[in-house]
């Protein structure tokens, strides 16, 4: 057992901290007077203020290391959705999140925020100004999504005002902006490889697109107002920009922004949705001889041609929330932070 002393609300830990929002995350909270503890697979940078801890978040003893004295845990580590690896998914976002409860535990850590998905609710049809009251899906689009699931669930029934163990879960939805290593290059690359021609469906649909400073706040909220009497206590709370937008004019915004042609020519959703199912299928027969990564994927084409946006009424009335850069802005700062991306760089 890790020696316990008092430890300070000032003193956290963040768990996959050298990932796009983890680092965000530590950088306000750096700001913000905290000490940070970063415990990830790989230190990606150094920062004053900051305590790097190497290692595997399944290893109960390296965590409990970067726990000690710790009041606050951000947990927001996972392996990428693109990995598309059900093994990776299961050992990391469900049995290593397990770990980082009992951890938490040991160390007596006080409050456990964790970086959950709105996408756990989402089954691939539409949902428009979704509560948290929805049902978890059913059928989740893809790995990734049904561990989430199961990890959003250990965290939340882990809440514990007897024993003083506090949990929260954010859910952000398509977190974009400086560094972030999944949608603008995944954009940039699909349409560098002329692939991004089309748009999926009627191009009316309205997304949820989440700028990284927005979910820091909505994180930070989380931690200040988790109390034993507050209504965080074990519940989740979807965190987005507030302002859904076409998901098509969001990606021609961010393509014309950094110089390239925005898609033009329609195609029927069904069709290409159909298309995916059976190239995900093949890559998936082929995989023990070829390793082979479609573009456009099932999840991809789901979020790509259908309505999903979230309400944040909960997150406003129970913590303040409210998104502090609007999306415009966001868009502008994501843009002039890629110069290498420009088309012709
Ligand atoms: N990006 C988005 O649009 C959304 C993300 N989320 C959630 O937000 C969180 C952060 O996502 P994001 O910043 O985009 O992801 P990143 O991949 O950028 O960050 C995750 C970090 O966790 C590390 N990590 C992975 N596995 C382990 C492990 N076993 N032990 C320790 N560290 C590990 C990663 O290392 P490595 O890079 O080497 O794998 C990486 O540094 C995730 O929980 C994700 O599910 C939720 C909604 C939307
Ligand atoms: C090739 C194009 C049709 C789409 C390019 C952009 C996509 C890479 C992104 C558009 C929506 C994004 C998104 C996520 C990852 C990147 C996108 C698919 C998540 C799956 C990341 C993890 C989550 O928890 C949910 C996100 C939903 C939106």
């Amino acid at each position: 057992m890790a020696t316990r002393t008092r430890p300070s609300s000032k003193r956290c830990a963040v768990i996959g901290g050298s990932g796009f929002l983890g680092r965000h995350l530590v950088e306000r909270l750096v700001d913000r007077g905290y000490t940070v503890n970063v415990f990830d697979i790989r230190q990606a940078y150094e920062l004053p203020g900051v305590t790097f801890h190497q290692g595997d978040l399944c290893d109960r003893q390296a965590l409990l290391l970067a726990l000690k004295e710790v009041s606050v845990v951000f947990h927001c580590a996972s392996p990428a959705p693109a990995s598309d690896d059900r093994a990776l998914f299961q050992r990391v976002n469900i049995d290593g999140t397990r770990t980082v409860i009992q951890a938490c535990h040991e160390a007596g850590v006080q409050k456990l925020i964790l970086t959950s998905s709105a996408s756990v609710v989402f089954e691939g049809t539409d949902i428009k100004n979704g509560r948290e009251d929805l049902p978890y899906a059913k059928k989740p689009i893809d790995y990734y999504t049904e561990t989430k699931i199961v990890q959003e669930k250990l965290v939340l029934e882990a809440c514990s005002k007897e024993k003083g163990f506090l949990t929260v879960a954010i859910r952000p939805h398509g977190i974009f902006g400086p560094r972030d290593p999944q949608l603008v290059p995944i954009l940039i690359d699909t349409a560098r490889r002329g692939k991004m021609k089309f748009i999926i469906g009627d191009g009316s649909n309205l997304v949820d697109f989440t700028y990284v400073e927005n979910v820091v706040h909505g994180h930070i909220l989380a931690a200040e107002h988790l109390k034993a009497d507050s209504p965080l206590c074990g519940q989740a709370y979807h965190i987005t920009n507030d302002e859904p937008v076409r998901f098509w004019d969001f990606m021609s915004q961010i393509l014309e922004g950094l110089g390239y042609s925005a898609p033009r020519y329609h195609l029927p959703y069904t069709l290409v949705y159909g298309i995916a199912l059976l190239l995900w299928l093949m890559a998936l027969v082929l995989r023990p001889l070829i390793r082979i990564k479609p573009t456009f994927t099932p999840m991809r084409v789901a979020l790509a041609g259908t309505h999903h946006y979230y309400s944040c009424a909960r997150a406003k009335k129970d913590m303040g929330y409210q998104p502090l850069v609007p999306l415009r802005e966001a868009i502008v700062r994501t843009v002039e932070s890629y110069p290498h991306l420009r088309k012709g760089a």
